[in-house]
């Protein structure tokens, strides 16, 4: 049976194809002149000091459907970014999430922290997109790229002055993680062929995973519970979205989760 990432996936090659037919890939390359620096997200996920928050603007996903009405990318960012969150991250994709490029542009606008593109990237072009867009970072799926594409991929982000985030969750896709060079490493709890979240699948990773690495754990994080006890496991930094923007107040579900009332 086609799993929600294939559907996913089969979708996004049909948008990259109109993409570029509405704007050639020449003519997007032409932009990247003149751009300035991104902003460092490895360096500032690395950085000494408590567990790091990946900061999610989310709105609809496939698994919860519409998760806040009330939405403005910008307000979003900037309070995520004065309780404390690291880095932030930016859905892009609009058909399954409601997300879109202008909303990473509009958050990478209001804030001074770096900004990920969180999408399904298989083709350079949707690289090229993100540097213009002002993406600092961009999420590298293993289990949609062959271990050809993940390398040039890899290669192609930093080309582009990108940091790449390479997620997994299969543990078999740990190797070619690894080997195209990752030093920043996602697993996501998130089966996202059935949904099923699991927090012990990236605690059970970590041994498995270099020293060397930024190792984040993504999805189904919800509370300072949660946050201390994969802090305790290693985790260097945890990727948020639903239980964060299911609150009222953001603000204070950041000082709540990170343990820290009232920053
Ligand atoms: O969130 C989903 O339903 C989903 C479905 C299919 C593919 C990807 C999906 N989510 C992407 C993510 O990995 C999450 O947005 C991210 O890790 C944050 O997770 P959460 O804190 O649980 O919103």
């Amino acid at each position: 049976m086609e799993s929600i990432l294939d559907k996913i996936v089969a979708a996004k090659r049909v948008e990259i194809q109109q993409a570029k037919a509405e704007n050639p890939e020449g003519d997007l390359r032409g932009a990247l002149d003149n751009l300035p620096a991104a902003r460092d997200f490895f360096d500032a996920l690395a950085a000494d000091g408590p567990i790091k928050l990946i900061a999610e603007i989310k709105k609809a996903s496939p698994s919860a459907g519409l998760i806040r009405e009330d939405f403005d990318p910008a307000t979003i960012a900037s309070t995520y970014a004065q309780h404390g969150a690291t880095c932030l991250s930016v859905l892009t994709d609009e058909q399954f999430f409601a997300g879109s490029l202008e909303n990473l542009r509009l958050a990478r606008e209001a804030v001074e922290i770096p900004v990920l593109r969180k999408d399904f990237i298989l083709d350079s072009y949707q690289l090229v997109e993100a540097r213009v867009a002002g993406a600092d970072a961009v999420l590298l799926i293993a289990e949609c790229l062959s271990n050809k594409e993940l390398k040039r991929l890899f290669d192609e982000a930093i080309d582009l002055g990108l940091t790449p985030l390479v997620e997994l969750y299969d543990a078999e896709r740990l190797s070619a993680v690894l080997a195209c060079g990752a030093r920043l490493v996602g697993v996501n709890n998130r089966d996202l062929r059935t949904f099923e979240v699991d927090l012990d699948h990236t605690i059970r990773l970590r041994e498995r995973i270099p020293a060397d690495c930024v190792l984040v754990a993504e999805s189904g994080v919800r509370t300072h519970a949660d946050v201390t006890r994969l802090e305790q496991a290693g985790v260097n930094a945890i990727l948020v979205g639903e239980s964060l923007m299911r609150e009222d107040d953001i603000g204070a579900a950041v000082d709540r989760l990170l343990g820290r009332p009232g920053l």
